[in-house]
């Protein structure tokens, strides 16, 4: 039997621990958590991801401070508005949505945000701090990968894990966060020959390319566990759009001992870790909650 690796249902029990605790710091503190997600532009998916982000932070208790600027905005004054949020004690966590539109530099903009803020661990002081084995904000989609792993009963250590693709929001973090948890990782990615023999020699593989169907059953071997990052919408016949990932699940569940669907895998444990990484955020920030660090997610 192979076990569906339920994201949505973790997400659940993950976001009612969140909340019971942010409950009971909010008076402590005198004031909730809060976080601001800023979004350049209108792309419809990046307006879903958001409208997600803030209704996942009303039921945990997290202030949102929202921010969608138009699509024109110039960098200036997004640099502008990260200061202001830096500055604000309201704010323990920013996240920019990706993409931006083309004149925006996002690297620029990232670097700009306070590290002890970056809800997103998109800072290059957070990504040092991952690389070290530091403690740090942790990029929310491979944190929630290694979460999903874990509360399932997933042993990693020296098992063979392939990680597709190598982006600073997905891929890179979720081979270091493997690696950090004693696997034997490899990266592939669009440059990589014979990805298919690569894939069929891991334990673990996962998924982060953008490509529905891509992973058929020929890049699996039986018994593998399979980590599907992808969001791709597809239209179906009926005229509709649906979301499929990177896997072609009907093929390649029957062989693998463990899956992740899409929607309800990887997608809403990202949210959740990013209410969890502003909860930590505020938890290190604030000094009434010094002896409380650490708790989080255990
Ligand atoms: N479920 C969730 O919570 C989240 C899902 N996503 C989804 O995950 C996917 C990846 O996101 P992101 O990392 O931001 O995307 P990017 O486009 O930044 O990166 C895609 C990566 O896939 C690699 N790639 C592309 N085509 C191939 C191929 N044919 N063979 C092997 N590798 C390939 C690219 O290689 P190269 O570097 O050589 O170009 C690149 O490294 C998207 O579908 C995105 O929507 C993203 C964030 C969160
Ligand atoms: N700075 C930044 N950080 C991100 O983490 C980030 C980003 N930019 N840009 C876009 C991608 C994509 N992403 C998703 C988050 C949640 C779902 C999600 O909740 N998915 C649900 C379904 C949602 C639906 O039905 O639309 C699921 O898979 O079950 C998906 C994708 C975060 N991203
Ligand atoms: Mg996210």
């Amino acid at each position: 039997m192979t076990q569906i690796l339920d994201g949505k249902a973790l997400a659940k029990t993950i976001q009612a621990q969140l909340t019971a605790k942010v409950h009971d710091w909010t008076p402590q503190v005198g004031r909730p958590p809060g976080l601001a997600v800023i979004m350049v532009g209108d792309n419809p998916a990046s307006a879903a991801y958001v409208r997600n982000k803030e209704r996942a932070c009303d039921r945990v208790g997290i202030a949102s401070f929202g921010q969608k600027l138009p699509g024109d905005t110039p960098q200036a004054y997004l640099e502008g508005l990260i200061a202001e949020l830096n500055a604000d004690e309201r704010v323990d966590g920013i996240l920019l949505q990706l993409p931006v539109p083309q004149h925006i530099n996002d690297v620029t903009l990232l670097n700009t945000i306070d590290p002890n803020k970056d809800a997103d661990g998109l800072h290059p002081v957070n990504l040092g701090r991952l690389v070290r084995g530091e403690p740090g904000l942790r990029s929310c989609t491979p944190l929630g990968v290694m979460q999903l792993l874990h509360a399932n009963g997933i042993d990693i250590a020296g098992k063979q894990a392939v990680v597709i693709g190598r982006s600073i929001l997905v891929g890179k973090p979720m081979a270091l966060m493997l690696l950090e948890a004693n696997a034997t990782v490899t990266v592939a990615h669009s440059r990589t020959h014979n990805l298919s023999a690569l894939t069929r020699s891991a334990d673990i593989v996962v998924s982060a390319i953008g490509r529905s169907h891509f992973l058929t059953a020929d890049h699996i071997q039986a018994g593998a566990i399979v980590v599907d990052v992808g969001i791709n919408r597809i239209e179906t016949s009926a005229g509709q759009y649906r979301l499929v990932g990177d896997v072609d699940y009907e093929a390649v569940s029957p062989i693998a001992s463990a899956i992740t669907p899409v929607p309800g895998g990887v997608g809403p444990m990202t949210v959740t870790m990013l209410l969890h990484n502003t909860v930590l955020s505020y938890c290190q920030r604030m000094p009434a909650l010094a002896h409380e660090r650490g708790t989080l997610l255990s």
